[in-house]
């Protein structure tokens, strides 16, 4: 089996493998592609939505939390001197030296795989999305590709139950995963749901990582940090996606910025190392330039240095 490292392990206690020469990234290196993204002049938060969107009460995206720390991706130092113009807005991510082209320019449907020996036998990279039912995984794989019907969603949990290939500009998957964690089920068979992902996940030679997306507007539920738990013990790289930050509910654990920050306090506990993450809306397409750059830097890393 080839064994390729995978670029943003977080259980990083020995050496990164992407500690290579060092770096000035106080340069234009990140600059002009944290700006491709979207990023704004100064500060750490995004920039204010102008308009008001039809089915949310607020205008305004969440604020990313105070002192939050940041993710360096493949090639910047961790101990690099970044400006708020080098972190992609609501997120904690850095722009390194790998960040490319993030457009989508092109995006089929391969097909779907009852089993992770059935999934394309290629060797191109590819990043899953993966969460609770019903958080948004078809939808985010609809507005990253700005097609509204590449993967189909549903208001009942549960739609997605194979694991689909979407090819993105010939060189690369975006997968579409079952969803985990029906309110209805017991415990056990929550967990179970994976049976058939988990062999996914161990066995996929070209994953590069996990999109985890955890839903910013409900409070921190218990199966994502299991989840998030469960892919970190077996190495398995993965970046936090918040969905729905457009939607903010009337009353206590209804407002994303609150519950964001309270997840991130949660999971502080598991990694050693702050793993990325980054707020998004499919509906208003917060975050989606930004949470394309991410990939792009994975995946160039990935293409370049991990072969
Ligand atoms: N307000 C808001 N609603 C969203 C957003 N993303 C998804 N939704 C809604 O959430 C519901 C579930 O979306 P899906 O994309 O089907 O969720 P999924 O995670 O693929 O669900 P399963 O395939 O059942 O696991 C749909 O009604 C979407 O319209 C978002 O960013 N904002
Ligand atoms: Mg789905």
């Amino acid at each position: 089996m080839l064994l390729r490292p995978r670029p943003f392990l977080l259980q990083v206690l020995t050496p990164l493998p992407f500690s290579r020469a060092p770096l000035a990234v106080r340069r234009t290196l990140s600059a002009p592609a944290a700006a491709a993204a979207g990023a704004a002049p100064r500060g750490d938060a995004p920039a204010p939505a102008r308009t008001r969107h039809k089915n949310s009460r607020k205008a305004e995206p969440p604020r990313v939390p105070a002192n939050t720390a940041l993710f360096f991706p493949p090639g910047v130092e961790r101990d690099a001197d970044v400006t708020a113009e080098m972190v992609i807005p609501g997120s904690n991510i850095v722009v390194g030296p790998y960040a490319g082209d993030a457009r989508v320019k092109e995006a089929e449907f391969i097909g779907c795989s009852a089993h992770a020996r059935d999934c394309p036998k290629d060797d191109r990279p590819e990043f899953a999305v993966l969460g609770r039912s019903n958080v948004g995984k078809s939808s985010l794989i609809n507005s990253l590709t700005r097609r509204k019907e590449a993967a189909l969603t549903s208001k009942k949990p549960g739609k997605t139950q194979t694991i689909n290939h979407h090819l993105i500009n010939k060189s690369w998957y975006l997968v579409d995963l079952p969803g985990y964690g029906f309110a209805a089920a017991s415990k056990t068979a929550r967990m179970d749901w994976s049976s058939f992902t988990k062999g996914y996940f161990l066995n996929r030679d070209s994953l590069v990582g996990v999109l985890l997306l955890v839903d910013a507007s409900v409070p921190t539920q218990q199966i994502d940090l299991d989840c998030a738990n469960w892919l970190g013990r077996n190495n398995v790289g993965l970046t936090f996606v918040f969905t729905k930050c457009d939607k903010v509910k009337k009353g206590k654990g209804g407002r994303p910025d609150e519950n964001i920050k309270e997840f991130l306090e949660n999971i502080g506990s598991l990694y050693p190392r702050p793993p990325p993450w980054i707020m998004t809306s499919s509906t208003t397409g917060l975050g989606r330039e930004g949470l394309l750059l991410h990939m792009s830097q994975l995946r160039n890393y990935w293409d370049n240095e991990a072969t």
